[in-house]
């Protein structure tokens, strides 16, 4: 098993008081397999997302992935574990403005000493991006910055890929071509896939579904 989760709790404390934003959610990911992560807006997707990538703990129940209990890591624990292990991409592109293309595409990789050259000129290849290379994120479109954000995410070849939304910031167009990539890049790097959207027919596309209502799975 990829990704198991067990009976997750979080709870935001706010200026009305205690706001439960999941309520014992449960869910498991094999290796390879895609989910689509659906429900209406605040049902909590990017809350469990966040989780998941350890950006935040959750108050109870236990995230594990490749047999790691995540949830009982410290800071220290998560930040290693998202440097290598789990990959994210975010609706914003967060490049390195200061960072050439080819530099930001391995960033993370070399943070976590997980570096491999040639997957990444393989990545770059397959996403377009091989006369970029030199330029720096001010230089190119949204769809290739976002391309650039894809192959920065899979270069350390991480076990699970998170999505939030990652075409939402893209026309139409572009958003399917991005999309396309990123799903035939993440089946041949052999890696989980779990990514929060609003379109149903991109959620057809994913092996499997699960919807939020209201902090439980619906
Ligand atoms: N740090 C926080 N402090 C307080 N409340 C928060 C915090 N983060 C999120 N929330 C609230 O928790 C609820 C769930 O937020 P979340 O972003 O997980 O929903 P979502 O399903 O991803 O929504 P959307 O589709 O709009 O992105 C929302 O009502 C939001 O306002």
């Amino acid at each position: 098993m990829l990704l198991h989760v067990d009976n997750i709790h979080k709870t935001y404390a706010t200026a009305d008081g205690p706001f439960p934003v999941l309520r014992g959610v449960s869910m498991d990911l094999q290796a390879g397999e895609t989910l689509a992560l659906t429900g209406e807006s605040g049902s909590g997707k990017s809350t469990l997302l966040h989780l998941i990538g350890g950006l935040d703990a959750p108050d109870q129940g236990q995230i594990v992935l490749n047999g790691q209990d995540i949830a009982a890591l410290d800071d220290k624990g998560r930040a290693s574990l998202r440097r290598g292990q789990v990959g994210v991409v975010f609706q914003q592109f967060n490049l390195i403005p200061s960072l050439k293309v080819a530099d930001n595409i391995a960033f993370q990789a070399r943070l976590a000493d997980r570096h491999d050259p040639q997957w990444c000129v393989m990545l770059a290849n397959r996403l377009g991006l091989e006369a970029q290379l030199q330029k720096y994120p001010e230089q190119l479109s949204g769809g290739q910055q976002q391309r650039v954000a894809i192959a920065r995410t899979l270069a350390p070849k991480p076990s699970l890929v998170l999505a939030d939304e990652p075409t939402g910031n893209l026309d139409e167009q572009t958003a399917g071509t991005v999309m396309d990539l990123l799903l035939d890049l993440v089946a041949q790097s052999g890696a989980g896939l779990l990514m929060v959207t609003h379109s149903m027919a991109l959620a057809g596309r994913l092996s499997r579904r699960l919807h939020l209502r209201a902090g439980q799975v619906a």
